[in-house]
């Protein structure tokens, strides 16, 4: 069975983000995905969105407390929400933010990635994959509003979007920080960051796990504008409204031409890619490392 859960129209490719949920869901997530947002807003579970039909923006929340680790749920209702405001011409732009204090996102979830079979590993993977082309390919204007930490896949999610705006607090530190883990961010990671702060900072964030604390992380361009913590919502608003005062049509085809080709090196391989994960994550010595981190983690607390 193709593990890619596409369809492709014209020279389009259509993700059907429901495609890998279990059977019987999917007619009816499907038809609600196909939905108008209207003004009175929408969400799920673990993602709140507040839309402005006015202003063309809606403010999309994680909300998957403690840490808005990024469950199988919380991937799959990310990607549902993100359909919904891309299917409704009424939307240009979203403002991606956090609703758990202190955290815009702890990245993949460790649960998902340890003591589990090799068919959810797939599975999870997938949705990693897909999440991801679905940010990054966004015909809208994404401003991530980053009020908390934001390291590894929270780190991934803001790279995916138009610009970043991070909360000046010591404590809200942004990277790729898989190597601490003794784990390997995968290329297209690595091409997200290597098109956001170039190769040689990169090199060197990626190898030591760089988490960049606020002033650092403007100095290398991993966020484009660091004001205090009472402001990030405001002047991410701002900046959307820069954003869209720019043609539609114009600013899209310029994403697509600047983008599609790191998008399209994932497209291709997408089920070896699957395969590399499922066989890294399941190696003894890769668990025996999460558990470790795991463990550190809980550890902190005591
Ligand atoms: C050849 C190679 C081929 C293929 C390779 C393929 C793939 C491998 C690469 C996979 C990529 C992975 C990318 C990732 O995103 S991995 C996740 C990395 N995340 C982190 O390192 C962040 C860890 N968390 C923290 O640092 C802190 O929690 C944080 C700063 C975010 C918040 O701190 P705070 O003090 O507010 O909270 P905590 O007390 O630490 O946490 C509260 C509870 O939440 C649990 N927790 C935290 N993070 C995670 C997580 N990512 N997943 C699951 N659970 C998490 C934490 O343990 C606490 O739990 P309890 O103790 O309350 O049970």
């Amino acid at each position: 069975m193709a593990l890619v859960a596409g369809m492709r129209v014209g020279s389009r490719v259509l993700f059907r983000p429901w495609a890998w949920l279990p059977g019987a869901a999917l007619g009816r997530k499907e038809s609600a995905a196909r939905g108008r947002v209207g003004a009175r807003g929408f969400g799920s579970q673990r993602v709140l969105v507040e839309p402005d039909p006015a202003a063309g923006i809606a403010v999309m929340k994680l909300k998957s407390p403690p840490v808005n680790s990024l469950s199988l749920e919380l991937l799959t209702e990310f990607v549902i929400s993100l359909e919904k405001l891309e299917n409704d011409k009424t939307f240009r732009g979203i403002i991606l933010t956090s609703d758990c204090p202190g955290v815009f996102s702890a990245g993949l979830d460790l649960m998902e990635m340890c003591g589990k079979n090799p068919a959810h590993y797939a599975e999870y993977w997938k949705a990693v994959q897909e999440l991801w082309l679905r940010l990054y390919l966004s015909n809208l204007v994404l401003i991530a509003a980053i009020n908390g930490a934001c390291p590894a896949g929270g780190c991934l999610i803001s790279l995916t979007c138009d610009y970043r705006v991070l909360a000046d607090n010591p404590k809200y530190v942004i990277g790729l920080n898989e190597t601490l883990l003794g784990i390997v961010a995968p290329f297209w990671f690595k091409d997200t960051l290597v098109n956001t702060i170039g190769h040689r900072t990169s090199e060197r964030a990626l190898q030591l796990g760089i988490l960049f604390p606020p002033a650092e992380a403007l100095q290398v361009g991993m966020v484009d504008k660091v004001v205090p913590e009472d402001q990030v919502q405001s002047t991410a608003l701002s900046v959307m409204a820069q954003w869209l005062s720019i043609p539609d049509h114009a600013r899209q085809l310029t994403k697509n031409m600047m983008r599609k080709a790191t998008a399209d090196r994932l497209v291709k391989q997408r089920d070896s890619d699957i395969q590399n994960f499922v066989g890294f994550i399941s190696r003894d010595s890769i668990q025996k490392s999460l558990q470790v981190y795991l463990g550190k983690l809980r550890q902190k607390k005591g």
